[in-house]
């Protein structure tokens, strides 16, 4: 398991990210300065040059040596690229991999309040920005800071009193880049941050496509997303504007430094306190100092880019994670266990309580069913077994062993979920089958697929379990959905089932087939239902009437039709659950 990362100003989240690559990029730097320094030679070997010329001496090595610094420079150059861009992909990779692992194993509180879309530009998008800024951005400044000193210092050794102009001019210039330069950091957060809200607008529309179609919504949706279009451009065209001005202060900063440089020194050379060569020597320092400089700025620019980004990365590695998912289980009893719910209390943040004080038992094996109107605390009741949430209050059991003690890994490994909207991942049917348990045999495939009647759609099918079923398995029904989701957790031999029932998925024969299955599946395991048909409470051990979050009555059916007028009536109108039940039971059903 990966460590959180700890959390630090954004400069030095930067610098974790380039630290494991820090050999090359040292190797990296050395080579740039290596490059830079077979620069920085060629004024000095142009004086010697020079002044050989005017003493009518040999200019045949002095030559020699400028050609072979030229080349030596560009070699190293092109080496050095090669090094820079291969760990810059490196750190990338890194940077996506770490934030995969983070987002699958987020908490399901914490995916309830992020838009996936912006979470998923954030692995895309976002770490792009990192690749110049955590290994060209950070080699750039480290060579442009060296190599401007290294040529101030030869400027102070050709004359003090021209490198105090020079340093004047970009004292001034660096000023001005201190204003500009955090702009750009500000403006590549904001295009960031658009950019994953067109992510979030095209995820919350493309995952309800037919809804959009349906509603004629298309135009709507797009405006929503267009607008985080146009705000991420706009964001970007500020970026842009104030990576310009760096530009332009860099040249300007050149400009102005000869200029000064020029004028100074040739009153200098005017009053015979200067000799030409070295004049013509200082200003060659200066041009060359427009490399490095600009090298210096376009690397902080980088880092500035980098670092609005690392903002946006750094939220997801501070979000809380599922740590214990990736423990090995433990060795389980195999037989089934009693669930129990005691004293339990939970409300999502932000609302009241969903579920308050709720105690009740289903034994071991055998079938419960929990009932109630819409909003009673079924599906919670589910998320709470799973360790999707942690009570507020109270405790849930599993075979006598309070869940928090038992890890999600070993509690999700013995419990089976069948959602009620059976979500189907893109792929094959048998990947789907196969989900939770890869090391099914076929021949258990091939029973799981007779005993929840999938058989014959398999058989049908030209390409049988290779059969591709789409984005969220929309080339299967709602019925065969459903029952492959069944199919799933059969074959995953549980010990607990959960079974949030679909309400009107499947037809008589396959509802009847299904029944049995989940019968026969009881004897080996403990079933807990949400019952919506009538047919499956008359048929549970055991059923628990919730009511706005608390226990209303627990019994069979005859007795709960006897004793509880809520239960009457939502048996009475044959659908347990959603608005006709509401409509039925009225508003505050009288407790018998
Ligand atoms: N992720 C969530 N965030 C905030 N509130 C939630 C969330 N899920 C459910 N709720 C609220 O908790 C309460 C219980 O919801 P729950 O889904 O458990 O009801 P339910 O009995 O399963 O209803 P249904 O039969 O309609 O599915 C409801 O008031 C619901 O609005």
């Amino acid at each position: 398991m990966r460590p959180a990362p700890s959390p630090g100003s954004p400069s030095l989240t930067l610098l974790r990210y380039a630290r494991p690559h820090r050999r090359v990029l040292l190797a990296s730097l050395v080579l740039v300065l290596l490059a830079s320094a077979a620069g920085l030679a060629q004024p000095l070997l142009a004086r010697t040059v020079l002044t050989s010329l005017s003493e009518d001496g040999g200019v045949l090595w002095p030559v020699l040596a400028l050609a072979g610094l030229v080349v030596a420079g560009a070699l190293l150059t092109g080496l050095q690229s090669w090094w820079q861009q291969r760990t810059a992909e490196r750190v990338v990779r890194q940077v996506r991999r770490d934030l995969v692992h983070r987002l699958l194993r987020l908490r399901v509180g914490e995916l309830d309040r992020h838009a996936p879309g912006d979470l998923v530009a954030r692995v895309t998008s976002d770490s792009t920005l990192l690749r110049n800024a955590a290994t060209e951005g950070l080699v750039n400044v480290a060579s442009g800071v060296l190599s401007v000193a290294g040529a101030l210092v030869l400027m102070g050794v050709v004359h003090a009193g021209l490198l105090a102009v020079t340093l004047g001019v970009l004292v001034l210039v660096a000023a001005l880049l201190g204003v500009v330069l955090p702009r750009i950091r500000r403006a590549v957060a904001r295009a960031q941050g658009a950019v994953g809200a067109v992510g979030a607008a095209l995820d919350r529309a493309l995952g309800a496509a037919r809804t959009v179609k349906a509603n004629g919504a298309e135009a709507r949706e797009t405006a929503t997303a267009e607008a985080a279009v146009d705000e991420a451009y706009l964001a970007g065209l500020a970026g842009a504007r104030y990576g310009a001005w760096t530009a332009v202060l860099t040249g300007v900063a050149v400009q102005a430094a000869f200029l000064a440089v020029l004028g100074v020194g040739g009153a200098l050379v005017a009053a015979g306190s200067l000799d030409t060569p070295s004049l013509i020597a200082f200003l060659l320092y200066v041009f060359y100092l427009a490399s490095p400089l600009g090298a210096l700025v376009g690397g902080l620019g980088m880092l500035q880019a980098g670092l609005g980004a690392v903002g946006r990365i750094e939220q997801v590695a501070g979000l809380p994670v599922e740590e214990d998912v990736d423990v090995p289980t433990e060795q389980s009893p195999a037989e089934a266990p009693s669930v129990e719910l005691r004293e339990v209390s939970f409300g999502y943040p932000g609302r009241g309580p969903s579920l308050a004080g709720v105690s009740w038992r289903a034994p071991a094996g055998g079938q419960t069913a929990l009932v109630g109107l819409s909003g009673a605390g079924k599906t919670t009741t589910f998320a709470l077994l799973q360790r999707f949430y942690e009570p507020d209050a109270g405790a849930v059991l599993i075979g006598g062993r309070d869940i928090a003690t038992l890890g999600r890994a070993e509690l999700r490994r013995r419990i089976a979920y069948v959602e009620q909207d059976s979500p189907v991942l893109a792929g094959t049917l048998e990947a789907n089958l196969r989900y939770a348990a890869p090391a099914a045999s076929d021949a258990e495939v091939a029973e799981v697929l007779r005993a929840t009647r999938l058989d014959g759609l398999v058989e049908r099918l030209p390409d049988g379990l290779a059969t591709e079923v789409g984005t969220r398995g929309v080339a299967l029904s709602g019925g065969e959905r459903q029952r492959l989701a069944i199919a799933r957790a059969l074959l995953r031999r549980p010990q607990v089932l959960l079974l949030d029932e679909a309400t009107a998925q499947l037809d008589a024969r396959n509802e009847q087939a299904l029944r049995e299955v989940v019968e026969t599946v009881a004897r080996g395991c403990t079933v807990i239902v949400i019952a919506h048909r009538l047919s499956t409470v008359t048929g549970a051990d055991r059923i628990v009437v919730l009511e706005r979050g608390r226990v209303r009555a627990v019994g069979t059916h005859d007795e709960l039709v006897a004793a509880d007028s809520l239960y009457r009536e939502l048996a009475a109108s044959q659908l347990l659950t959603g608005d006709v039940a509401d409509e039925l039971s009225g508003a505050a059903p009288a407790r018998d």
